[in-house]
């Protein structure tokens, strides 16, 4: 048995940070996938082995099913039983990953490799079998890695999870999941997530999961909302990555501690964020019948990208070098902000309908000269996909 998963990366145009202190953000999916493929192993053989195999990396690691029987012990394992990874937990699988001696410069894996364990081990117990993955998405940048590898990835163990029936979608080659399974498949992710980022709010692993373009608003005490939303022109989006590396834990983190530190100002910057991004839905949504039209629209849009970066700055994830691209973008009256959790990563730019190829060109060849890798996404595309 032997199914294919993948999951798309996202952008966040308003709203992150203070979405996890209960603030509304907008996110949309990105044409750029994670992909994970299954391949399960007759059971009741000699030297069974759970295989993760991470192509883009070069690694290709490997537990003996009855080493993790033992250290994990006995479970009633099901894609329909969601469980939390517990500390405990997170201690037996942090030893398991250590035994494994990466690389040090592949360090960052380490958290994304427990997913993978709480994950398969969560949903299909110690069945042996051989994990794939690649991705086209920059790790550690911003543009969700994380959350596309765990919905990839637990799409494809639900998918060969007992009971679990797909449907064929009609003309494609490829299956989709029921609405409720999806959003199982969400929540398996953001069991994930947790595991990688520590306090996630969930927008990454929602918008991986269903695409398109989505409101979402985590409720502090009871569950999140998600608000679909029909963006009636199209956006185009430079990204440009800085390579500066980061991580989404420690940023969010940060900002935890100087919401401790400031508790009244920075609940009016997240206030503020949400403001934002309550505006940015209207806006995305209102119909612009024509050129002029458009151009008022995107004024306002750039202008909301703009007042968010500031309040990313003063909340303290920008970075030297989105500073960089925010200015450089600027000459030419362009708008940047960064996307997911700062502090290096990538940066959005909003690129015009009316804006010339010439000066796209040559705001790219400037952000090149910075060291900086520039490249055009579709935004609002499909979410996670089961090929047979
Ligand atoms: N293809 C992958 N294979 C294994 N682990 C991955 C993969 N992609 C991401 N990860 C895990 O996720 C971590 C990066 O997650 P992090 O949340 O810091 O960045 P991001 O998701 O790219 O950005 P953001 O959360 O801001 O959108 C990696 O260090 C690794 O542990
Ligand atoms: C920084 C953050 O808001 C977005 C990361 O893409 C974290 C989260 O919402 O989980
Ligand atoms: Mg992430």
């Amino acid at each position: 048995m032997e199914v294919r998963c993948r999951a798309p990366g996202k952008i966040i145009l308003a709203g992150e940070h203070a979405v996890v202190h209960g603030a509304a953000a907008i996110a949309a999916s990105i044409d750029l996938y994670t992909e994970v493929h299954i391949s399960l192993r007759p059971s009741g053989q000699e030297d069974e082995l759970i295989e993760l195999d991470l192509k883009d990396m070069g690694l290709n690691l490997s537990w003996p099913c009855s080493q993790l029987k033992e250290v994990l012990g006995d479970c009633s394992a099901h894609g329909s039983v969601l469980m939390s990874c517990t500390s405990e937990k997170l201690e037996l699988l942090s030893g398991l990953v250590a035994q494994k001696n990466i690389p040090q410069e592949n360090v960052q894996l380490n958290s994304g490799l427990y997913a993978f364990l709480f994950l398969y081990t969560s949903i299909l117990g110690y069945k042996p079998g051989k994990t794939i993955v690649t991705s086209e998405l920059p790790m550690g940048s911003g543009l969700g890695s994380s959350a596309s590898f765990c919905v990839a990835l637990s799409g494809a163990l639900i998918a060969l999870s007992e009971g679990f029936s797909l449907k064929i979608k009609e003309k494609k080659d490829q299956f989709s999941f029921e609405k409720n399974v999806l959003e199982l498949v969400s929540k398996w992710a953001f069991e994930g997530e947790r595991i990688v980022h520590g306090k996630p709010s969930g927008i990454d692993n929602t918008v991986s999961t269903f695409g398109n373009m989505i409101k979402f608003k985590k409720e502090l005490k009871t569950t999140s909302s998600m608000t679909p939303l029909n963006s009636t022109t199209p956006l185009k989006m430079l990204i440009t990555d800085t390579r500066v590396g980061r991580n989404t834990k420690s940023l969010v983190s940060s900002v935890s501690e100087r919401a401790l530190r400031h508790p009244d100002t920075m609940s009016s910057v997240f206030n503020a964020i949400n403001s934002i991004s309550d505006e940015l839905a209207l806006l995305v949504e209102s119909p612009a019948a024509d050129k002029a039209a458009v151009s008022e629209k995107e004024e306002k849009l750039m202008e909301l990208m703009q007042m968010n970066q500031g309040l990313l700055q003063c909340i303290g994830v920008s970075h030297e070098s989105i500073e960089t691209v925010v200015r450089t973008t600027m000459k030419e009256k362009l708008v940047s902000k960064l996307t997911g959790a700062g502090g290096g990563g990538c940066v959005l730019t909003f690129v015009p309908t009316l804006l010339s190829a010439a000066v796209t060109e040559k705001v790219i060849s400037e952000l090149e000269k910075c060291g900086f890798r520039c490249f055009m996404v579709e935004v609002g595309g499909p979410g996670v996909q089961v090929f047979p």
